[in-house]
């Protein structure tokens, strides 16, 4: 868990705050900025750190100052048009190696921030480039030294690489994968097959247009016709030069979807592609030039897990991801609500929605999770930076492989309530925003849209909550994760819940698979894993609602509501990158809205009349 900074040391003194972090443009959210009971600079210095702040300013000027990251209001950019130019944005992050490798080892959260930064800006070009460097090049790179000179070509973008494990006929189900990798022993060669049309790669980020080169995952067969389970490859999907597919190759973009459509997502079918034996990626196993297979995981069932592992390192970035979108939809929605009057005492004197009780309980509680899982993201970041270093160093300790399971338990457990969070609060935010949050250039549409596919890849959400609640119904036996001290209240659900199904005559993979029994003790293991979240405004306060308890909480939202300004400002991105004109640090959104509109009448109406001579 991340260590409790002290407050004093971690927030410097006032000028230091002003200098990373300059007063806001005096306006409408003035009033409710000088009612807050804190500073919001020392709260986002006490957060972050000056380090972090520092970074987030650099990446943030950099981008605002850059003409490939101009925005353009109004223009409709044609697909391929916006793939273009993401991939030259990203092209753009890798000239500005914002981090240097003594950076990211001195404090590793800084990579975090900065997928966080650009996600900000555009989810497109954040995610084409950590497919690349994070996914691609995270798997190869922790598979054996065997890949060293890969790094280079990866960091230059001598090749660009995408990771290739679902199929069209099979996502979750990763057993189920059909792609084959046969040994040939006779050449050292692995061969590259997809059996038929079902078993064609799909959704692959970063395979629809630019990707030279890939991760497949595919089951192996040695040269005895023995299968030895799902194993990835390196497999060379275009010429670096021409683009062109390599022979045997078929690939492509698969279509339009509902957002992040500045990401290529594509498809690929191998017709018996041949590649070298080196390609395999000896994280689980290898073959041995005869075609005998090895591996150091004796238990199948433990070389499954370690082929999955490294699905853990999306799920827990994309809690921070979520949470990310969760405070761009916030800072918008809060901003707008406190400027945007409706009704009042009188017909002269209107008031700020964010006055009203409904307002307060539909926005509230989600800034409360908001803080909640911004804290949780980045502390289990922290535990996993040091199960990928035990990784890294080939740890074989039992302390390892607990750490490991407990990482892809609760990842799986914090990609789904992250995610789907979110996404309830993106649709609230742009409710409470009412037309405005409806129109495009407010953002609340693209920041739903691109956080949607979250609760999806990098493993269906429901699913993925089977597998915590698998997790926990093994602590029936022995607990031996350091990471949770366990309580009593976990026990009693999981004992409750098993006692449930097994009345029910279930059978064990009944049980297992069924996700709606796992679904509390999942709930009350994540609030206990997220203490803030049970302090704070969590779910379950709407499941045991009573009239004591709702007059209770809308007392604490009469207090909050007059901070909430204050602390969206500790979080949100300035202006440019938060692209809202509703969401404007100044709050001067009545009059810039209605000259916003003006503006694209009279460009739509000239640039008709002038078609039309
Ligand atoms: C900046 C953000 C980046 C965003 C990237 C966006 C791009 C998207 C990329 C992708 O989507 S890549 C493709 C992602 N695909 C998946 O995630 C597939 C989801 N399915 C699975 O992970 C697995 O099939 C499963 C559903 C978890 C397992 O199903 P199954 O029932 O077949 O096996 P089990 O018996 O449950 O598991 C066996 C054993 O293995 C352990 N295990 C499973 N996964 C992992 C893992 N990731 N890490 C560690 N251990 C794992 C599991 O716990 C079982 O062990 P025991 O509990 O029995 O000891
Ligand atoms: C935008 C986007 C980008 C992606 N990028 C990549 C990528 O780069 N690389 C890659 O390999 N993949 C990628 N994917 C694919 C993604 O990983 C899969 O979509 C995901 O794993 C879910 O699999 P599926 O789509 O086949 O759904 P399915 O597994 O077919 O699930 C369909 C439905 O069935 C339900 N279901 C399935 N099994 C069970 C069960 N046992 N119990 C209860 N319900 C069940 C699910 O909850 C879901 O509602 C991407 C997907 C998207 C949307």
């Amino acid at each position: 868990m991340a260590p409790t900074p002290n407050v004093k040391e971690a927030t410097g003194n006032q000028s230091s705050w002003n200098t990373l972090l300059p007063d806001f443009p005096k306006g409408p959210l003035s009033k409710y900025r000088k009612k807050a009971s804190f500073n919001w600079k020392e709260m986002a210095v006490f957060l972050d750190g000056e380090d972090i702040i520092r970074l987030k300013n650099r990446i943030f000027s950099a981008l605002e100052s850059d003409p490939f990251f101009a925005h353009h209001p109004g223009e409709e950019l044609s697909r391929e048009k916006y793939q273009e130019l993401t991939f030259l944005r990203c092209k753009r992050l890798f000239e500005y190696d914002f981090l240097t490798q003594q950076e990211i080892i001195e404090n590793p959260l800084k990579i975090l921030n900065m997928v966080i930064c650009i996600g900000m800006y555009d989810w497109s070009p954040c995610l084409q480039f950590f497919l690349h460097c994070g996914v691609f090049g995270g798997t190869i790179l922790s598979a054996s030294k065997r890949f060293a000179d890969f790094a280079k070509k990866i960091y230059n973008m001598e090749i660009f690489g995408c990771f290739a494990l679902t199929e069209l006929s099979h996502g979750t189900n990763t057993k189920g994968i059909r792609t084959t990798a046969t040994f040939d022993h006779n050449t050292q060669e692995f061969i590259i097959n997809s059996p038929d049309f079902e078993a064609a790669k799909f959704w692959v980020g970063n395979m629809g247009k630019h990707a030279t080169h890939a991760v497949v995952y595919a089951q192996l067969y040695t040269p005895d016709g023995q299968c030895q389970g799902l194993h990835s490859f390196i497999v060379q999907i275009r010429d670096t030069k021409t683009l062109l597919p390599m022979p045997g190759v078929m690939v492509g973009d698969i279509g339009k979807k509902i957002g992040q459509n500045g990401l290529d997502n594509g498809f690929a079918m191998f017709h018996n592609v041949r590649i070298p034996k080196e390609s395999i990626l000896n994280i689980t196993g290898d073959v041995s030039p005869e075609g005998k297979y090895s591996s150091s995981f004796k238990d199948v069932k433990e070389r499954f897990s370690a082929a999955l592992g490294s699905l853990s390192t999306g799920r827990i970035l994309i809690t921070a991801v979520s949470a990310t979108n969760l405070k761009l939809a916030l800072s918008i929605a809060i901003r707008f609500s406190a400027t945007r009057h409706q009704f009042g005492p009188t017909d002269e004197e209107e008031i700020p929605v964010i006055e009203y009780q409904t307002q307060q309980w539909r926005l509230l509680p989600y800034l409360a999770a908001a803080y909640a899982l911004d804290y949780f993201s980045k502390s289990l970041f922290e535990n996993f930076v040091e199960f990928y270093a035990g990784l890294l160093t080939k740890q074989r300790s039992q302390r390892q492989a607990d750490l490991g399971r407990e990482i892809h338990a609760l990842s799986a457990a914090s990609k789904p309530l992250s995610s789907w969070t979110a996404q309830q609060a993106a649709q609230e935010c742009r409710e409470a925003c009412g037309g405005h949050g409806y129109l495009a250039m407010n953002r609340l549409g693209e920041i739903r849209n691109d956080n949607d596919p979250n609760c999806t890849y990098e493993g269906d959400n429901n699913v993925l909550l089977q597998q915590t609640s698998n997790y926990l119904m093994s602590w029936m036996n022995c607990i031996r994760s350091k990471r949770l001290s366990f309580k009593y209240e976990m026990h009693y659900y999981i004992r409750q819940e098993k006692a449930m199904d097994v009345s029910t005559g279930w059978s064990e993979a009944d049980i297992r698979s069924s996700v709606m029994s796992g679904r509390d003790s999942v709930d009350i293991f994540y609030e206990i894993c997220l203490p803030q979240l049970r302090s704070g405004i969590s779910r379950s306060i709407y499941r045991e609602t009573t009239a004591e308890v709702a007059k209770c909480v809308s007392f604490l939202f009469k207090q909050l509501k007059d901070d909430a300004v204050a602390l969206v400002d500790v979080f949100a991105p300035p202006d440019f990158i938060l692209n809202s004109p509703i969401g404007k640090a100044s709050g001067e959104v009545r009059l810039l809205v209605f000259h916003v509109y003006t503006f694209y009448s009279c460009v739509i109406h000239k640039w008709n009349v002038h078609n039309r001579t």
